[in-house]
């Protein structure tokens, strides 16, 4: 059992500190978000993922997991210290660190007895060292037995519990071997590879994981584009190259593209690192581009197939980036939903998880209860996010209350076929059916 400090009550933090809690550890999880605090202290969720209520209140319940906005209380006999607060891009597409230094010098001020301070926020290579340089400055010249250990975090939204729970490995970095395996004792458990490295690889590692996932997306969507072209299917062209070993099927799925928390700014944080250090990082430049383009082209289609798109009603499906979350952090329905009304469309929208966030970001955006609400008078229906929910909708409920009956799968979760049979257009990505210029 270690007593351990998660700074940040995020996605990550939260996750993190419960899932150590229900390993058996003692967690203190602190946040500078009164609210977010007082609601945990009440067992509301600030976020929305799968589970986490659950294992929250148990664990809170075991008396082995705390909330606090208080530092000196946190962090009180903690042996390993997990920074897990936001790393948002700058203006240029570099990593903010203010929150880490903030995260960083609280430790200094606090803390006396020997510490492992662990950075678990995505951050650009060459943080550790400067985390542990923010400390030393910090403390002058008070001395602090400390060590800083880079473990890079690979959960999803949606999935978190289970993915951190299943790794399917952890990663540590550090310059002192013996805190490296202190922290990595407390994923023994685990059962998954544990690679120890230094600390700069071991921040290389998490950005170039996202990269290069976010690659695999934007090389589907190309291929999609072209496949839409050549009068070819990308789902199958998908599943016949994910079927090689050397290539997988994971992460082929064409559609709106990436969004989210981590690719967006991760990959633009990577590709500033790389032009801050002298190298044109070609790929990701094109990677980024080609994710742009992806939201633009359903306006095309849309504008398309409708003749235009001024005073036309649009109608969303899903709003979360992803399904299973409510985070609409860089979502692809965001974009879409721009873009349509600044060319003059009125859009309704639903979503299971996301309708506050929505409400909060978009005034004129009207929100429905249910897909059959968001299908009512509308010329055309977008899918921008494939909630299982969407899954099996009542298509002929749904042509009867279209004004039009077009329909712009976003992420290719419907059977074409027996749509455009129900009576609809229908529109995948990528998937050979033109439409007339
Ligand atoms: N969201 C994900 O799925 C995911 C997965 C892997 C890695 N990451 C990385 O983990 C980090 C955290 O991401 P997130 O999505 O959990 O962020 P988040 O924005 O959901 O949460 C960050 C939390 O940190 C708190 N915070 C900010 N400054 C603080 C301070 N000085 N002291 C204490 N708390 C402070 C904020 O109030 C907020 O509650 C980022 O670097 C992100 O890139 C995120
Ligand atoms: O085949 C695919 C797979 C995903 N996506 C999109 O890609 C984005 C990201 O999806 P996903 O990776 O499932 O969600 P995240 O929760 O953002 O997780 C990513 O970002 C996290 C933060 O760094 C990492 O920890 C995870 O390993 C990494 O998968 C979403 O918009 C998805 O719709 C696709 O378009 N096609």
């Amino acid at each position: 059992m270690t007593k351990i400090c998660v700074i940040g009550t995020g996605y990550v933090g939260l996750v993190t500190g419960s899932c150590f809690a229900d390993l058996g550890n003692t967690v203190a999880c602190l946040d500078v978000d009164d609210t977010r605090i007082s609601k945990l202290k009440n067992g509301v969720m600030p976020i929305y993922e799968p589970g986490l209520e659950q294992l929250v209140s148990q664990n809170v319940r075991a008396g082995r997991l705390s909330f606090t906005t208080e530092y000196s209380e946190a962090l009180k006999e903690t042996e390993i210290a997990f920074i897990a607060v936001g790393t948002p891009s700058g203006s240029d597409g570099e990593a903010d660190l203010q929150y880490v230094r903030s995260a960083a010098e609280s430790i200094a001020d606090l803390v006396d007895d020997p510490i492992i301070i662990v950075n678990k926020s995505t951050v650009p290579v060459g943080t550790g060292d400067w985390v542990a340089d923010v400390v030393r400055k910090r403390r002058g010249g008070k001395a602090l037995e400390f060590h800083v250990v880079s473990n890079p975090e690979f959960l999803r939204e949606g999935s978190a519990i289970n993915d951190f729970m299943n790794p399917d490995r952890v990663v540590l970095g550090s310059t002192e071997r013996e805190a490296a395996n202190k922290v990595a004792q407390l994923y023994l458990t685990l059962r998954c590879p544990i690679v120890i490295t230094d600390l700069r690889t071991a921040e290389m590692i998490k950005y170039a994981s996202n990269a290069f996932l976010a690659t695999r997306i934007s090389f589907i969507n190309e291929i999609g584009n072209i496949c839409e072209e050549l009068g070819a299917d990308v789902c199958e062209v998908a599943r016949g190259m994910g079927l090689d070993k050397r290539i997988g099927p994971s992460f082929l799925d064409a559609g709106l593209g990436w969004g989210g928390s981590c690719f967006p700014k991760d990959v633009k944080a990577l590709a500033h690192m790389a032009v801050l250090h002298g190298t044109q990082p070609q790929l990701l430049q094109a990677v980024m581009e080609i994710n742009r383009n992806q939201r633009r082209r359903v306006i095309v289609k849309l504008r398309k197939a409708l003749g235009g798109l001024n005073d036309r009603e649009i109608g969303i499906l899903g709003l979360a980036f992803k399904p299973n979350t409510d985070d609409m952090r860089e979502a692809p329905a965001v974009e879409v939903i721009h873009l349509l009304q600044n060319e003059g469309a009125h859009v309704k929208a639903y979503d299971p998880q996301a309708m506050e966030n929505a409400g909060q970001m978009f005034p004129r955006l009207t929100l429905c209860s249910n897909p059959y609400e968001v299908a009512d008078g509308v010329d055309a229906l977008v899918l921008t996010t494939e909630w299982n929910e969407f899954k099996q909708l009542d298509f002929d409920r749904i042509r009867g209350l279209m004004r039009q009956p077009v329909i712009i799968d976003g992420r290719n979760l419907w059977d074409g076929e027996r749509l455009r049979a129900q009576g609809f257009n229908y529109y995948g990505i990528g998937r050979g059916n033109h439409l007339p210029d």
